[in-house]
């Protein structure tokens, strides 16, 4: 990468955020941070605006706007708070946006991104899966640049052939089975959130590694991939990889099958798409085949992760489906991480939201939040009815 790029970074304080700021500080001459923003978490954020020299640092919880402002007093960074700060930090002309913020709190900054055509590095799958033809669409209109950063997709990004897609077969999605692969589903009932966080391969924040752990991740990951390349359901297909070091693979009609293989460390695909369409240095561990010696590779069950066939029939099913989905699925985790709710909880509750409301079409980015808000409501309902 020759020139100096612009970056906005939405959740600088996550784990997507921090592994991006690890790539730009190990090459400062290549980058100029705009803004950073976080949720509550002022003293990382204030440490991380004036250690990379940001512009503006944005805090989305009002209540934490003196503390950044007293965490800030002379540094020269413009200091903001609230929802629509965060849309406002979006729209700031920063070449490169990344979508870490987790969950559909993420939607309005991302889009916002989306409408004044940056390219933007997306992490955040559930903006995806809440609104993806209405996110799309705005990508296509507004000429934005979506540069997949979830590594399943970065992977399937790498070794997609889009201007021959006609050749394309299949896209077969890799997972890990999470940390309760091969337990049977009975004893998962009293697993508790600090077991469940402990992903096998990759280390990642609180609500990405519960999802692994149900399998959601997956499903999700298949309506995020459902979205971004131009197949049909039908043709992306789930493979259980317990090691994760193949990411995804494309299958051809030739029966050529490709695939993008690494170290599980999300700085690989975030610097691909960071230095996009060049290609930057990234400071993993390399791939030691001689030493990992054997891959192995199973179908998913279905039965022992339910998860997968709800995502699925959510997507065949369209409309509202997917937003209901997330939303409800967003309350049963935080929900387990309270240990409000038991681990299997978790996709009943989404199931009992997705049989909650009658088939509807969203025909406005009102409409979805509109029904974002309802499934979170019945979420709480079918929570509460559990205690
Ligand atoms: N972690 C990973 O390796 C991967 C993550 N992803 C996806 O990337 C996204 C981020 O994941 P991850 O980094 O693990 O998440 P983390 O929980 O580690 O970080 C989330 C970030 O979002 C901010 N945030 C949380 N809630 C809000 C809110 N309501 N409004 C504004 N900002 C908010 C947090 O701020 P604060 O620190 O103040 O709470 C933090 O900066 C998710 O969509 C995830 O699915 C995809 C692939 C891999
Ligand atoms: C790193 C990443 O992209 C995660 O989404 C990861 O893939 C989770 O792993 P599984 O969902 O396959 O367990
Ligand atoms: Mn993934």
């Amino acid at each position: 990468m020759n020139e100096t790029r612009s970056i906005t970074i939405l959740g600088s304080t996550g784990s997507i955020g921090c592994n991006t700021l690890d790539l730009i500080e190990a090459n400062p001459d290549q980058w100029r941070v705009v803004a950073l923003t976080a949720n509550k978490n002022v003293a990382k954020l204030a440490e991380q605006a004036r250690r990379v020299g940001a512009e503006h640092a944005v805090i989305a919880d009002p209540d934490h706007y003196t503390a950044l402002k007293e965490a800030l007093a002379g540094s020269g960074i413009k200091v903001s708070a609230g929802p629509q700060a965060l849309v406002d930090a979006a729209q700031e002309p920063a070449d490169w946006v990344m979508a870490g913020i987790v969950g559909a709190a993420g939607l309005a900054p991302t889009l916002a991104a989306v409408k004044r055509g940056a390219m933007v590095g997306l992490a955040n799958k559930e903006c995806l899966v809440c609104a993806g033809d209405l996110v799309m669409k705005a990508v296509k209109e507004c000429g934005a640049t979506i540069l997949p950063v979830d590594s399943e997709h970065n992977a399937i990004f790498q070794v997609f052939d889009f201007v021959r897609s006609e050749g394309v077969s299949k896209i077969i999605l890799t997972a890990s089975g999470g940390p309760f692969r091969t337990r049977p589903r009975h004893s998962l009932a009293t697993v508790t959130p600090e077991e469940a966080v402990k992903h096998p391969n990759w280390a990642m924040g609180a609500k990405i590694s519960i999802d692994s752990a149900t399998m959601m991740n997956k499903g999700l990951e298949l309506i995020e991939a459902y979205h971004l390349f131009p197949l049909p359901e039908d043709k992306i297909e789930i493979l259980v990889h317990p090691q994760s070091v193949i990411h995804s693979m494309v299958e051809y009609v030739d029966g050529s099958v490709l695939a993008q293989l690494g170290s599980p460390d999300m700085r690989t695909p975030i610097a691909y798409s960071l230095a996009w369409p060049a290609r930057m240095p990234a400071p993993v561990k390399r791939l030691d085949l001689a030493q990992i010696s054997r891959l192995d590779f199973e179908a998913p069950d279905d039965t022992q992760f339910p998860a997968l066939r709800m995502a699925r029939e959510a997507l065949r099913q369209g409309g509202f489906a997917p937003t209901i989905l997330n939303a409800a699925n967003e309350i049963a985790v935080a929900a387990f991480l309270d240990r409000r709710i038991g681990f299997l909880d978790i996709t009943s509750v989404v199931e009992d939201c997705l049989a909650a409301f009658p088939h509807s079409e969203p025909d406005s980015l009102e409409g979805i939040y509109d029904m974002d808000a309802r499934a979170r409501a019945q979420a709480d309902i079918c929570i509460k009815a559990l205690a």
